[in-house]
């Protein structure tokens, strides 16, 4: 009975649908079609200058683009659209580089607004943009819906992908002002084709479609939305064509490494709490180590060194450098000259050659010629070759068994590989740098990053967080290249070491600081910024 009454339901509906409209049709208004208009803008556009007609507007600088404002002729067909978007799903996505809501995808969705959006996207304003920008354009249908809200970000990027030639938003917002953010924003590039600054904003308004050429030097982003109503939706896309010849990317000199400085253990003992210094302890964080490839000892500093060096950070005696650039990294670097004395100290501490073998004893890494190696295969090689390896009372302790990386799907084999393959004579080094993070401070992946493919151990010593929450970011955020799935994650916490040992596979980032973070009453230096000691070593 119930399932022939549901599928006699069903019927009706399928009924109903049938004399329901497929596509409500539109055009884009007259006056971006006119002839005149027309021509004007594939002049500017040919010869890379500025026109402005009406609410048409384009510019080759930084790149180029156009304004197309009351892009849609028809008012209640904007309305309509907006009402059918809202309706759809939204999914939340986040990762390095962005936090934003996507609609379900636009490609095949069947409701008559968005359906109609589709057909006068791809058919007449194509054809009007071939025409326009003097290029052919495939048919291919790319287009979705994004929403921003409070403390919703794209961070920059450049869009490019196989076969992208224009890229379009078409905004659907309540009446915006710059002071809400969410503003699309054009990078300016060097000479490397690397972003450096934001030389204009776009403020988004209400059915007006933007589009710029994808290139090499198309980075921009869309900043975050600061107002805590409002929502910023949009539908973008990009139309298909050949693409613009890339230049090689240029690749960043790998930041200089260094072997340990020539300090003994008397540093441990002044600095470090006396828990992490008991051989026994010691033991047992290396266990845990090999099991999971990362650990966090609390209370790490001693209490009153660790306030030392956490005041010492407030001071205005220290340089900031800002670091970029922006399509990799925002944040601000602690020039080593003119640091006050103890932080650093601090920084002696962890590059001093007590505290290599220290983290040898914590993590069954060969970070000290004197610590055992840490796989079996080298272990017995090494006996067979005379033994005899000198004991060392600090640091010699623990168990030779392998220490895998954080990895996506635990690979020891890859583990034994790269022993096989650097180990051998190589002097463990470091590279280390003190950082100051505030409000839209953050790193990115690039997997075109040299630095990140390798085995390494990650050390975060973090400073000033005292009240910092979850939801403000500024966390180190572990993930599998290629993938948004989080591996691990290291919240911003005083005094708290983490350490971390990552394969080639592994990428990190530092999550976008919202702006969350300046809304919290503090009354700390520099807004509400906190600090971290972050060292990488390699064996
Ligand atoms: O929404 C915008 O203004 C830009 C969106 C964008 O850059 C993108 O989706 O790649
Ligand atoms: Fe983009």
């Amino acid at each position: 009975m119930m399932s022939s009454k549901r599928k006699c339901n069903r019927d009706i509906e399928q009924r109903g649908k049938k004399k329901e409209k497929r596509e409500e049709t539109t055009e884009i208004s007259e006056i971006i079609v006119a002839t005149d208009v027309k021509e004007k803008v594939k002049e500017a556009w040919r010869k890379n200058e500025q026109c402005t007609h009406g609410g048409i507007e384009v510019d080759c600088n930084p790149f180029p683009h156009c304004v197309l404002r009351n892009f849609i002729q028809d008012q209640t067909f904007v309305e309509n659209l907006q009402r059918e978007l809202l309706n759809l799903n939204f999914h939340d996505k986040s990762n390095d580089l962005y936090k934003f809501k996507q609609s379900d995808d636009l490609k095949k969705r069947k409701e008559p607004y968005i359906a109609g959006l589709r057909a006068v996207l791809f058919q007449q304003f194509r054809s009007w943009l071939a025409e326009v920008l003097q290029v052919e354009l495939e048919p291919t249908v790319d287009i979705s819906c994004a929403k921003y809200e409070y403390t919703d970000i794209l961070l920059c990027h450049d869009d490019e992908l196989e076969g992208r030639r224009i890229a379009f938003i078409l905004y659907l917002v309540p009446a915006w002002d710059q002071a809400d953010g969410g503003t699309l924003d054009l990078y300016s590039t060097d000479e490397n084709y690397l972003p450096q600054k934001v030389v204009k904003s776009l403020v988004p308004s209400w059915n007006t479609l933007m589009f710029f050429e994808v290139s090499p030097i198309s980075f921009h982003q869309v900043s975050e939305v600061i107002s805590e109503e409002k929502c910023r939706l949009s539908v973008s896309g990009w139309f298909h064509g050949r693409s613009l010849d890339r230049p090689p990317r240029h690749i960043e000199p790998a930041p200089p490494r260094s072997p340990h400085l020539p300090r003994d253990e008397e540093l441990l003992f002044e600095w470090i709490n006396p828990v992490y210094l008991d051989m026994g302890y010691q033991e047992q964080v290396q266990e845990e180590f090999e099991e999971t490839s990362e650990i966090l000892l609390k209370n790490f500093l001693k209490e009153d060194k660790f306030k030392e060096v956490n005041e010492a950070l407030k001071q205005n005696e220290i340089r900031w450098v800002r670091r970029g650039p922006p399509n990799k990294r925002r944040y601000e670097r602690a020039d080593q000259q003119g640091l006050p004395p103890c932080v650093s100290a601090c920084w002696e501490l962890l590059s001093s050659e007590a505290f290599f073998l220290l983290l040898s004893n914590f993590t069954g890494l060969k970070l000290h010629f004197l610590a055992p190696g840490n796989d079996e295969e080298e272990g017995e090689a090494e006996e067979k070759e005379g033994g005899g390896r000198e004991e060392n009372g600090e640091g010699a302790e623990g168990s030779s068994t392998g220490c895998p990386a954080v990895t996506a799907a635990g690979r020891p084999q890859e583990v034994k590989e790269k022993a096989k393959t650097s180990r051998e004579d190589s002097t463990p080094v470091c590279r280390g740098e003190v950082r100051r993070w505030g409000h839209g401070d953050y790193t990115l992946v690039h997997d075109t990053d040299l630095d990140n493919t390798e085995f390494a151990l990650d050390l975060l010593l973090h400073c000033g967080c005292e009240d910092w929450q979850t939801e403000f970011g500024g966390f180190t955020s572990y993930i599998a290249n290629g993938e948004d799935e989080e591996l691990l994650t290291v919240n911003p916490e005083n005094n708290s070491l983490a350490l971390v040992y990552r394969d080639k596979e592994t990428l990190k980032f530092v999550k976008h600081i919202n702006h969350r973070s300046s809304t919290v009453a503090g009354n700390r230096h520099h807004g509400n910024a906190f600090y971290d000691f972050s060292f990488v070593y390699y064996e």
